[in-house]
């Protein structure tokens, strides 16, 4: 079998070799190979285990006699902070959107999974304005004491803690209706889990102009793949561009010991189904969940600090189930609410696909969409496709009248798809900046890095598809600058220190006197993990 050390530049080994090797190949992916061609670095390898670009950017499609219907599976809005290279790529390249309006929605306060017959009802628009009051009253002032609590270097506490401190303590399905759609429909985790500083800063942009919703029947992917194609030709068929590959086995061993490697710079070493690949640069993409579920075997192991990033951010579950039906009986809203009171976030929030703007109305091709987040998201994903048709047309007939079987449904699982584990990354309760930045810190030294991208890593758009795509464009120019032989300077927050209200735990918990002094940590790790206490 190869060592390690047989795995060395000789040109007579069965390593593929390159400059850079880029792993994934969705948003992140794409425009780090694009932002890598802009400065002429040409030597690359993008690998996916897909085949087809475009990662979260993902069509499906509804089958029905009338003709299908396109849909995304994945992101579907171009929104949030910083959002204009998205814009500016979706004007280039003619992608059809239309604006969401959130305020047209009617509200049904529902019977739940006890209904049996019987029918809940839709509440007229000063019954909806009464229950939404005190969650608007605590949305008017949460950024406002989120930017207050950090200026006072008071810790984070979750958006729960938060609601409550400003008296919106939810206690029916109509309130519980109203703050999903407002929390989890957002970060598709629960307040209980959500910062309240990330939620709620002041800079989150939170009210942002119009959502685009696209709706081109080339699919969300269509700019990005238009942009792989300016460089991997319009057939997607250069060599350099390797679908259908799944990567299982990064060997960054020679980086952080060069004995391993016996001449030029040191490589690291990317074994897939399809045999090996070795750069000195790779940048992986690859989501937070398949980091956290060890998909890819990293040799040697993460060091501590990246692990411990790694884990402690969120990678959310955000379920867009879309149904067909042969007539359209829901209305022209764009969105109708269902306020279950057996369990908050159970099929609350539809989207009317043929709304004006959207789908063609009058036509057969008639779509609703209803999301889910979190954990019951995560259950949906282990029911059948059959078990979940009976669950949603019994939603759909509490709430109106005849009320036929579906045509065609979708039901998306991403969580456990091994290529995504999830659907984006969220801030949880407990993460701190310095563990943000590690999480796209590299690991490296000299001439040899390995680079962590993705929509994840983003400072400011973590979780949006612009956040991969900057982030893109940032590995190529880290990327770049290394092999300028100006590599940019790796800031490792080694130890993220607690602060004091936790010291006072620790104290608590009679630890005091057994835990490190102030300036050692128990384990120092370098940037380069080659030791292990
Ligand atoms: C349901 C859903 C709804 C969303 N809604 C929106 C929205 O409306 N607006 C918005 O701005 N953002 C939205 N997002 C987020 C947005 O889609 C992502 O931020 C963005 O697409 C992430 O791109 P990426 O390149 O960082 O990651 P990815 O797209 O995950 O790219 C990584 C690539 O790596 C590949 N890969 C994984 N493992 C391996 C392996 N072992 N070997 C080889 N290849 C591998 C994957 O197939 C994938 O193509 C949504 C996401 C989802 C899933």
């Amino acid at each position: 079998a190869a060592t390690s050390d047989d795995r060395s530049s000789s040109p007579s080994d069965d390593l593929r070799h390159a400059q850079v090797i880029i792993l994934g190949g969705g948003i992140a992916g794409i425009s780090a190979a694009r932002a890598l061609a802009a400065q002429n670095i040409t030597d690359i390898l993008l690998i996916e285990a897909r085949p087809e670009l475009g990662g979260r950017a993902y069509t499906e499609t509804l089958r029905s006699p009338a003709g299908d219907v396109v849909i995304e599976k994945g992101c579907n809005w171009i929104q949030g902070p910083g959002k204009e290279p998205i814009q500016a790529l979706a004007a280039k390249w003619g992608l059809k959107t239309t604006p969401t309006n959130y305020s047209d929605s009617v509200w049904f306060e529902g019977l739940g999974i006890e209904a049996d017959g019987q029918r809940g009802r839709f509440l007229n628009d000063q019954e909806t304005e009464e229950f939404m009051a005190g969650y608007n009253t605590f949305l008017e002032g949460a950024p406002g004491y989120s930017d207050w609590r950090t200026n006072n270097s008071l810790v984070d506490i979750s958006v729960r803690v938060a609601t409550s401190i400003m008296d919106w303590i939810p206690v029916n399905a109509l309130q519980w209706a109203y703050e999903y759609w407002n929390i989890d429909y957002t970060f598709a985790q629960t307040p209980e889990e959500s910062s309240f500083a990330n939620a709620f800063s002041q800079e989150a942009g939170i009210e942002n102009e119009l959502d685009e919703f696209v709706i081109d029947p080339r699919g969300y992917k269509y700019i990005f793949v238009q942009e792989a194609r300016e460089i991997f030709g319009h057939g997607l068929d250069d060599d350099r561009l390797r679908l259908g590959t799944t990567v299982r086995t990064i060997d960054y061993s020679a980086i952080v010991d060069p004995k391993r490697t016996r001449k030029g710079a040191p490589e690291i070493v990317v074994h897939t189904d399809k045999g090996s690949f070795a750069a000195p640069h790779v940048v992986t993409t690859f989501s937070v969940g398949v980091l956290q579920h060890q998909d890819v075997v990293w040799e040697p192991r993460l060091p501590d600090w990246k692990k411990e990033a790694i884990f402690t951010f969120a990678m959310a579950t955000y379920q867009k189930i879309f149904i067909l039906f042969d007539k359209q009986f829901w209305g022209d809203s764009e969105f109708i609410m269902y306020a279950d009171p057996d369990k908050r976030g159970r099929y609350t929030v539809w989207q009317n696909m043929n709304a004006p703007g959207y789908l063609p109305q009058g036509t057969e091709q008639n779509v609703i969409m209803v999301t889910t987040t979190g954990d019951f998201a995560r259950r949906n994903e282990h029911l059948s496709d059959a078990e979940i048709t009976d669950e949603v047309v019994a939603v759909l007939r509490e709430m109106y009248d005849d009320v036929p079987d579906p045509i065609d449904i979708v039901v998306p699982r991403w969580s456990i798809d091994p290529l995504y584990r999830g659907t984006y990354s969220n801030w949880p309760l407990g993460a701190f900046d310095q563990h943000h930045g590690n999480l796209g810190q590299s690991i490296g030294g000299g001439q040899s890095w390995l680079h962590f991208s993705g929509e994840a890593t983003s400072v400011e758009a973590f979780g949006y598809v612009q956040g991969a795509w900057e982030q893109g464009v940032l590995a190529a120019d880290a990327v770049a600058a290394c092999l300028g032989g100006n590599c940019p300077n790796a800031t490792v927050y080694e130890a993220v220190r607690t602060c004091e209200q936790q010291e006072t735990t620790v104290m608590r918990r009679g630890l005091g006197n057994k835990r490190p002094t102030r300036g050692g940590s128990p384990r120092r790790h370098a940037v380069l993990p080659h030791t292990r206490p």
